[in-house]
This record gives structure tokens, C-alpha cells and sequence, in this order.
């Protein structure tokens, strides 16, 4: 990938590749972030999504390539004046209230507590704000943990998982923050196991494997580039599934029917054959390439590809 757009970017991340002792944990990964952009970093278990995040916050030096936060080096005062992070686990001391974290928070970040406390009605906070964390269930303590993070209107924000564990209405009020965060400039850059979350909340997907970035780009384009198969099922009138069978080819199923694979681009054709076979078929489906098919192509198929 080139970096035209990188003078517009909040993060860019330009070849960068991380080590730990023999172990390549990322290796020359390009990728940029620009103000508003909310982009999903997918990957499985170890593919290298916290050790990318380490990195931008600059808790990790890199073996080689370029990360730049707001055009300063990660690890700068400009640059952890940028970015916030909430982390997978997000712990805080149980005896505090939830008012108490942001006053706490607000000063480590050399903000005025008084500018950070309605952060907790944002998140839906403000009723529990005088609560003890300890009592909070998992969906608040994330919830305030995005509310730390929001202190002094980051420009970019990293966010480790931050829906695992949440239930589908916790996480769909998560995302609905997110969305007002990035409509308001604040560049998102969050990680996910799950490509089915993702769809529909953010703008780009990016897609690591064993520390590669292997994917790249919104998730209708990914879905094109990936080229998967379409599958027909065709259900066959009664006694006409061997000659079905014999003109369209396929694999039988069931006795009564065929299944039929193909590219995107032959499906007309295909139709085309089975209009004119129409007095034989009894009724037939199509199935799309489902999100998770697009996401293990990327993950897994272009894993057999790379070099060790
Ligand atoms: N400090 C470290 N020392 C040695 N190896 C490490 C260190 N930190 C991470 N790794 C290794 O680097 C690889 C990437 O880890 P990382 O935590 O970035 O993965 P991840 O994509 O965030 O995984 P998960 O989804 O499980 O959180 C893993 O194989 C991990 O064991």
C-alpha cells in the first residue's frame, strides 16, 4: 500500500515490524487512520492486534518502519496528548466511585475534573456515576472505561476489543458512542475477533495475520477481491434430479436436488442455464459468501501463501 493520504492521517503506520527476541510479531505493516475514520483491525488470537496498539502508543520500539499519532512519534508528549487507549481488560480500583476514576483520570491527563465528568452521562453513566466501580456490572466498567478514554477529546482512539463480554444490547449502545465520537472527528481505530460485529459500524476493515496486514479496505470491496464462490442449491422436480445432475453438473444431495458452485461474475450465466432447464426445477436458493467466509480467505487462506 502507498501513502498518498498519509498528510490527512491521525495514525500512519508505514512498514512497521515489531520483534521479540526470534519471534516476528509484526512484520512491515502499513496503515493509516484519517480524522472521523472508524476502522476494525480483525485478527485471530496472537495475530498481532496489541502489539500494533503497543506500538502506536509507543510502548514498544520498532525493529524497523515508520508510526506517526498526529504527525509526532509515538511516546511524545504531542503524541499521548492525541491518542487514548482502552485496553481488554480494563481494571479500576474497586473502591472508587466512578466519579472518582474520571477526577483521577482527568488529572493524570492535565484536565480539569470539572471538564471531564459529564463524560459519564455520556456513556450512560451519570445515575452511577456516584456508585462504588466495584458494584458495576461488566457492560458499566467498559462503559467507563470508554469515558476515561474520551477525557481531553482524543484525536485518535484505540480500542483493544471493547465489546468482548457485552451483551448484544450493551454492545450495540458501545458502538452507538463510537459512532457519535467519530461523527465529531475523533479517529477510531478498534480490534475484533469478529468481522460480524464489525460490519455496518465501522468504516474500513484491516485485517492482520500472523503479524501481516493481509487485508485492507471497506468490507464490500474486500468481499469482491476475495472472489469467493457463490453456491446454488437447486431442488429438483420429482425424477429430474439425474438429469439435472448430467446438464448442469454439481454435486447431488439428497437425493432430489443439486448444488452448484460459482464465481460471481458466471451467476447470470448460470441463471441462464437454469431458465432454460425451468420445466425440471422444482425451487432453488442462493447463498452468498457469509462475512465469515470473507474474513477466514483473508485470515487463514492467505496465511498457507506467506513466507515464514
Ligand atoms: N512481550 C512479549 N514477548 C514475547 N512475545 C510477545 C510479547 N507480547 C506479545 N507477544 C507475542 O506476539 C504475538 C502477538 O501478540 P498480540 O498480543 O499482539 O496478539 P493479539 O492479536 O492482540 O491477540 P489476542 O486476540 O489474543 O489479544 C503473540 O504470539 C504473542 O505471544
Amino acid at each position: 500500500m502507498t501513502c498518498d493520504d498519509c498528510s490527512n492521517a491521525v495514525l500512519s503506520v508505514r512498514g512497521a515490524s515489531v520483534r521479540f527476541g526470534d519471534f516476528q510479531a509484526l512484520r512491515q505493516v502499513f496503515l493509516t487512520v484519517s480524522p472521523g475514520e472508524r476502522v476494525a483491525l480483525l485478527g485471530h488470537n496472537g495475530a498481532g492486534k496489541t502489539t500494533l496498539f503497543k506500538s502506536v502508543l509507543g510502548f514498544l520500539g520498532l525493529e524497523g518502519g515508520v508510526i506517526d499519532v498526529a504527525g509526532h512519534r509515538p511516546g511524545s508528549r504531542e503524541a499521548r496528548l492525541a491518542v487514548s487507549y482502552l485496553p481488554e481488560s480494563v481494571a479500576f480500583a474497586k473502591t472508587l466511585s466512578g466519579i472518582e476514576i474520571m477526577r483521577f483520570f482527568a488529572r493524570l491527563k492535565g484536565i480539569d475534573p470539572r471538564e471531564a465528568l459529564p463524560l459519564l452521562e455520556r456513556v450512560g453513566l451519570a445515575d452511577a456515576g456516584g456508585r462504588r466501580v466495584g458494584a458495576y456490572s461488566k457492560g458499566m466498567r467498559q462503559r467507563l472505561g470508554l469515558a476515561q478514554a474520551l477525557i481531553g477529546k482524543p484525536r485518535l482512539l484505540l480500542l483493544d476489543e471493547p465489546t468482548s463480554g457485552l451483551d448484544p444490547v450493551s454492545r450495540r449502545e458501545f458502538y452507538e458512542i463510537i459512532d457519535a465520537v467519530s461523527a465529531e472527528g475523533t479517529a477510531v481505530l478498534l480490534s475484533s475477533h469478529a468481522l460480524t460485529e464489525v460490519e455496518g459500524r465501522t468504516d474500513r476493515i484491516a485485517i492482520l495475520s500472523k503479524g501481516r496486514l493481509v487485508a485492507d479496505g471497506p468490507l464490500p470491496a474486500l468481499a469482491r477481491e476475495a472472489r469467493l464462490p457463490i453456491t446454488v442449491n437447486i431442488k429438483a422436480k420429482e425424477g429430474r434430479a439425474d438429469s439435472l445432475h448430467s446438464r448442469l453438473g454439481g454435486v447431488r444431495a439428497n437425493g432430489k436436488s443439486v448444488i452448484l458452485t460459482c464465481q460471481p461474475e458466471a451467476k447470470v450465466d448460470l441463471l441462464g442455464q437454469m431458465a432454460a432447464l425451468g420445466a425440471e426445477i422444482d425451487d432453488f436458493d442462493i447463498t452468498m459468501p457469509s462475512l465469515d467466509d470473507i474474513y477466514r480467505h483473508y485470515s487463514l487462506d492467505q496465511e498457507k501463501g506467506a513466507q515464514p
